[in-house]
């Protein structure tokens, strides 16, 4: 997912039982209030199953008892009427059919009570787990954030976050598994104990044979996984450059590519299905192989027939409680993947400085200031800018120039708070940024850039962007960025529907709506990150001398234009000085 992720490791970390003990060590970490519900959870499956078999099967075996004439040798069931000490069981047929009604209507009693406490557990599991993914996008620093591929992102929190439920409701499984197993073999110890340890040994046998399709299912998840987010990535993409797609005629190339990597899913979700499906076989002809030995020799076992037979009904009841526990464990190993990607966002560093950490700034009063400042991106081998001194005095016009890749987008984004000084600092006002409060310094602030990141919805709600800005100021950004003239020839003005990519717009219309954006809240300082580049140039004057107005604002514009420049008061260069000269920055 994250392009600087270590590969999972193809190789199980231990033993083959040992990863319900990782999944449960990981789950805790995810949710650690979870264990009071997954303790009833578990109590409650047991006692379904344990209904069950005193409903069913241990019934099955009392019908024998009541035909049995005399004691039976071998075996524990000999002593079983004086279990029910003192009834006569002629008599008690009528209870044991209430006892048979009771315990099956108690089984189905808890098995709804268990699916709804499963179901309302694992719904806030998967809310939970959104939202603190989608909590983890908005705080981790920005820089971390651009390692991530956006659509494994969505991937990761609309489809991922369920591998936490899913390894949760698979441990609760297991568990209720164990407890039946362990239950059911009581059960079969007291009736004919050759057949229990007959059992016992079909038990590890089936948990040493399942193990072998650990890795397999391991290697499944992770390939399903990979499949998955190469379709997505795929999809976004091709949704993103759709017009450079059909520009170059690209639409056959990138068909064919869905194609193979829509194959791809399918095979992985086939493979899966198919080893989900050779397993159970594998447990089924175990299970027969077992019966089969049961039935063939249980002349030369030390047990009764009946009780043999009734041993046997346990045994075959037991089955798929045996095959659930092995085929619960290779679904926690199948999800590894998935929830190893949850894990490795939520465990991202969240921004050194929380929004509402420092001092909080009411207003630049003198200036916003960078004392040799040097910043270098992660995993970039040289700094972005270095050794910068200038200082930008509030209330004044200044152009931001330089060749492309000098560090004016870098600047900025230092400005914003959004990346920090790796060397030196910024202030404001005297102050050090890193210590000011981020909330209330971008109240002051606002930003527009030359792509305008417009959303669903319609102009409007475009320019507002989830702000509680009223629609008087909204409509005089739109005037002071002169976007109102082409929204007002929109069939429905301000109220057309853009869509988030808004393709009826033009370049600079679409520029005209980030500058409404940006002047709605009528921010102090304003940043235009070459915000009126796609703006002819007398459209491009009209703005910057209609934002110049406002006596009481900075702004601060970077553009490759030089009218853009002479318009402002100041300019600070960021072409390098020529040697041997450190610093690469000047006040015009
Ligand atoms: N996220 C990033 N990771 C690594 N390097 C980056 C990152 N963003 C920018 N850079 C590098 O930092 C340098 C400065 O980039 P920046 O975008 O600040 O330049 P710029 O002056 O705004 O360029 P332009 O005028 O082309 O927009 C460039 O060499 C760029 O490749």
């Amino acid at each position: 997912m994250n392009r600087y992720r270590k590969p999972a490791s193809s190789k199980p970390a231990g033993a083959y039982n040992l990863i319900v003990a990782a999944r449960f060590r990981e789950l805790r970490q995810l949710v650690p209030a979870l264990r009071l519900k997954m303790t009833v959870m578990i109590i409650l499956g047991i006692l379904t199953g344990f209904s069950e078999m005193v409903g069913i099967t241990f019934l099955v075996s009392l019908v024998f008892l009541l035909g049995q004439q005399g004691p039976v040798s071998g075996s524990a069931v000999a002593w079983l009427p004086a279990f029910f000490g003192g009834i006569d069981l002629s008599l008690s047929k009528p209870v044991l059919i209430g006892i048979l009604i009771g315990s099956i209507l108690f089984r189905i009693f808890l098995g709804f009570v268990n699916s709804l406490i499963s179901s309302t557990v694992s719904h806030q599991i998967n809310d939970s787990m959104r939202e603190r993914l989608y909590a983890k996008v908005l705080t981790i620093p920005f820089q971390r954030f651009q390692n991530y591929e956006r659509s494994d992102l969505i991937n990761v929190i609309v489809t991922e976050s369920y591998a936490a439920s899913s390894a949760h409701a698979s441990l609760v499984r297991l568990g209720v598994n164990f407890g039946t197993i362990v239950i059911f073999g009581a059960g079969m110890l007291v009736m004919a104990w050759p057949i229990a340890l007959l059992a016992l040994g079909f038990g590890f046998i089936h948990n040493f044979a399942l193990g072998s399709f650990a890795g397999p299912y391991r290697r499944l998840g992770a390939s399903a996984l990979a499949a998955v987010e190469a379709l997505t990535q795929l999809s976004w993409t091709t949704l993103q450059t759709l017009k450079a797609v059909k520009s170059f005629g690209l639409e056959k190339r990138h068909q064919q590519l869905f194609e193979t990597l829509s194959n791809d899913v399918g095979h992985t979700w086939r493979r899966s299905d198919w080893m989900g499906a050779t397993t159970s076989l594998l447990s089924e002809i175990l299970t027969f192989g077992v019966i089969l030995t049961i039935i063939l020799s249980s002349q030369f076992l030390p047990v009764d027939f009946k009780a043999a037979l009734s041993a046997t009904i346990l045994l075959y009841r037991l089955q798929p409680h045996i095959k659930g526990f092995d085929s619960q464990i290779l679904r926690l190993y199948e999800m590894e993947a998935s929830l190893q990607n949850v894990l490795s966002l939520l465990s991202e560093k969240d921004d050194v400085k929380q929004a509402s950490q420092g001092q909080p700034v009411t207003r630049l009063v003198e200036a916003i200031a960078f004392h040799d400042v040097s910043f270098i991106y992660e995993h970039a081998n040289t700094p972005a800018v270095r050794n910068l001194s200038f200082s930008i005095r509030a209330g004044e016009t200044t152009a931001l120039t330089g060749p492309s890749g000098s560090g004016k987008t870098t600047i900025l984004n230092m400005i914003l708070d959004l990346s920090r000084p790796t060397q030196g600092k910024v202030t404001v006002d005297g102050r050090d940024l890193a210590n000011i409060d981020r909330t209330s310094w971008l109240q002051l602030l606002s930003v527009s850039g030359q792509d305008v990141e417009l959303m669903e919805g319609t102009v409007l709600d475009n320019i507002r962007f989830r702000r509680d800005i009223p629609e008087e100021d909204i409509r005089w950004a739109a005037d002071v960025a002169c976007a109102t003239e082409f929204i007002e020839n929109l069939p429905e003005g301000f109220d057309e529907w853009l869509g988030d990519e808004a393709v009826r717009l033009s370049g600079g219309q679409r520029q005209r709506i980030g500058l409404a954006r940006a002047l709605a809240g009528r921010p102090q300082i304003l940043l235009l990150d070459e915000a009126t580049s796609a703006l002819d140039e007398h459209t491009e004057m009209r703005v910057l001398s209609a934002m110049k107005e406002d006596p009481g604002r900075t702004l601060i514009v970077v553009s490759h234009r030089p009218a853009v420049a002479r318009l402002m008061k100041n300019q600070i260069d960021l072409r390098p000085l020529p040697p041997p000269s450190t610093s690469t920055s000047r006040l015009g």
